[in-house]
C-alpha cells in the first residue's frame, strides 16, 4: 500500500471563493496545498503573489508546497519561508547555481524542489538529487492549468525512480499538470509519490469527492 499525497492546485480554485476552496481543501482527503507561482517572464502567465499566497497561508490547516516559475527565485527564498512555505521548489532551467539555490531554501527551514520541464533530462540531476527533496517533473509545459498530460512523464519517473534508488537518496517525485483517474494509478506504478492536479479537481462537480476517488485510486 502506497502513501500517494495528493496536493490540488489552487490555481484553478475560484479566487471569487477562495476561503470555500481552501476549505474544501482543509476538510478533505488531501495531503498538500500546490501553489503555483508565475511571473509572466519565466512562464507566459502570472497568476498571483504575495498578498494572495498570504492569504491562502492563514486559512490552510495543510502543509504548503510553493511552485515557482520565475526567473532569479533565489530573490525570494526568505520571503516564501516568512509566508509559511513547506516546500519551497524552484526550476531547473532558472538556477544556474542550482546547488546553492537548494542549501538556500533549506538554510529557511524548508524542503528543497526542483522542477524540470517536459524536455529536462531527468540525467541533469544525478549530481545534485542527494539534495533534493522534492522532484516535479512537469507533465505539461508550466504557465497553465487545464493542459493534457505528456505521456513521456511516465518513462521519466521510472528513470529519476531507478537514480534516486541508485543513489540511495529519499527524494520524492511529484508529477504536475494534466492529473485525473486516467494516469493517475500508472503514475504511482511507475514511482510517483505526489501528485498535483488542478483542474480535475476543481472543475468537477464535487471537488471533495473527487480528492477522495483520486486517494482512493492510489492508495
Ligand atoms: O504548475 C502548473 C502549471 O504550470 C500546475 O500546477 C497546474 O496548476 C496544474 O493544473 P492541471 O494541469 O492539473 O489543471
Ligand atoms: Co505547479
Amino acid at each position: 500500500m502506497s502513501n500517494t499525497l495528493i496536493a490540488p492546485s489552487v490555481l484553478a480554485a475560484d479566487f471569487a471563493n477562495l476561503q470555500r476552496d481552501i476549505e474544501m481543501i482543509n476538510n478533505s482527503d488531501a495531503d498538500w496545498f500546490h501553489i503555483d507561482v508565475m511571473d509572466g517572464v519565466f512562464v507566459p502567465n502570472i497568476s498571483f503573489g504575495m498578498p494572495v499566497i498570504k492569504a491562502i497561508a492563514k486559512h490552510a490547516k495543510k502543509p504548503l508546497d510553493v511552485h515557482l516559475m520565475i526567473v532569479d527565485p533565489d530573490r525570494y527564498i526568505k520571503t516564501f519561508a516568512e509566508l509559511g512555505s513547506n516546500v519551497l521548489t524552484v526550476h531547473y532551467e532558472a538556477c544556474p547555481h542550482l546547488h546553492r539555490t537548494l542549501q538556500a531554501i533549506k538554510a529557511e527551514g524548508m524542503q528543497a524542489g526542483v522542477a524540470l520541464n517536459p524536455h529536462t533530462n531527468v540525467s541533469l540531476l544525478e549530481d545534485t538529487i542527494q539534495d533534493i527533496d522534492l522532484v516535479c517533473l512537469m507533465s505539461v509545459n508550466p504557465g497553465f492549468g487545464g493542459q493534457s498530460y505528456i505521456e513521456n512523464t511516465y518513462n521519466k519517473v521510472a528513470q529519476l525512480k531507478a537514480m534516486i534508488k541508485a543513489k540511495g537518496a529519499s527524494t520524492r517525485i511529484e508529477i504536475d499538470g494534466g492529473v485525473t483517474n486516467k494516469n493517475a494509478k500508472q503514475l504511482v506504478d511507475a514511482g510517483a509519490d505526489v501528485l498535483v492536479a488542478g483542474s480535475y479537481v476543481f472543475g468537477s462537480e464535487n471537488p471533495t469527492e473527487t480528492v477522495k476517488g483520486l486517494k482512493e485510486l492510489v492508495k
